[in-house]
């Protein structure tokens, strides 16, 4: 049987910096045995969106990201609409993507799926004409991911802490929405559009959101009084903050998001979680059928 030939983009400071460590594993344990495996490390910001665009050029038929979301999402930008399957080996922090594909958290068990597992056809999202593949929107949660960036030190405690003092002093705003031609007014903490169902971490934002429905599935949390910020945490681990009474979800291809009295202004957003400023209105559309991916 022939070898696959696979690229591994590794970030070496996602989530517990474990990218080193495995990439010695695959040369060790993987290379001339299973696999044909060539390891490139990423040394900067988007550095992966580089090696995987030449990795497509050299002919790779899988290219696996070894990181977090971030990784992923620089790494499967490239893989779009081309014939070169996306392959993930979580380490990051969060792993909405993996965790919603049911890819294997174990490294040793994802880099088998490599082998073994089935290639699916997925659907992505652009923001403001940017791919993302797992949630991307604005408010709060894009909020907290521009402080949690900006703070020094990771993981997911320090999350929690900078999103609980944050929640304490945010404000919801107005925002208009126009989805597929509908417009709604809505005053909100948070607007995310999800093409799966979790932000990470098991933390489902959107739980009836497909990769393959050609649709984007939009939770918008609207104002709740703050007391009740601790019940709508736990909905969203217990998969049902679509039933909230504080929340209003809403499906389409086309979504367009403007803040009140906002035109033409910087939004915090955020694409996979990382954060960027996007100018208002911010523009989603589904792109389906666009990423193949080893599940
Ligand atoms: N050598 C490097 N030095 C610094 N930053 C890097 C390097 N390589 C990649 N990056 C950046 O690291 C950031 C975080 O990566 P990634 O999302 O994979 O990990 P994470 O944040 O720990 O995981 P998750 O997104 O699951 O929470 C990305 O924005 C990526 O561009």
């Amino acid at each position: 049987m022939e070898r696959p030939k696979i690229l591994f983009i590794v970030n070496p400071i996602s989530g517990a910096s474990k990218g080193k460590e495995i990439a010695s594993y695959i040369k060790t344990h993987l290379d001339g045995t299973v696999l044909d495996a060539d390891i490139r490390f990423t040394e900067a910001v988007n550095h992966a969106t580089e090696i995987a665009i030449e990795g497509v050029k050299e002919g790779f038929k899988i290219i696996a990201a070894v990181g977090g979301d971030g990784t992923i999402n620089e790494t499967a930008k490239a893989l779009r609409h081309t014939d070169t399957a996306l392959g993930i080996i979580p380490i990051g922090s969060g792993n909405g993507l993996a965790r919603h594909l049911g890819i294997p958290l174990q490294s040793k068990f994802a880099l088998k799926r490599l082998v073994t597992g089935e290639t699916r056809v997925i659907d992505s999202g652009i923001l403001n004409d940017v791919p993302f593949f797992c949630t991307a929107g604005t408010g709060f949660d894009a909020y907290v991911s521009h402080v949690f960036a900006t703070a020094t030190g990771r993981g997911l405690s320090n999350y929690v802490k900078a999103g609980v003092k944050e929640y304490l002093r945010y404000s919801s705003s107005e925002y208009e929405l126009i989805v597929d031609g509908d417009k709604l007014t809505v005053d909100a903490y948070a607007i995310t559009v999800a093409n799966a169902a979790q932000y990470g971490n098991n933390a489902y934002i959107a739980p009836e959101a497909s990769t393959r429905d050609g649709l984007l599935n939009v939770t918008i949390l609207k104002h709740f009084p703050k007391w009740k910020g601790i019940p709508l945490v736990i909905r969203t681990f217990n998969k049902t903050i679509h039933r909230s009474p504080h929340v209003l979800t809403v499906k389409g291809k086309k979504i367009q998001i403007r803040k009140t009295g906002q035109e033409d202004t910087n939004l915090f957003v955020h694409r996979d979680g990382e954060p960027y400023m996007a100018k208002s209105p911010l523009n989603f559309e589904v792109v389906p059928q666009s990423l193949k991916v080893i599940v």
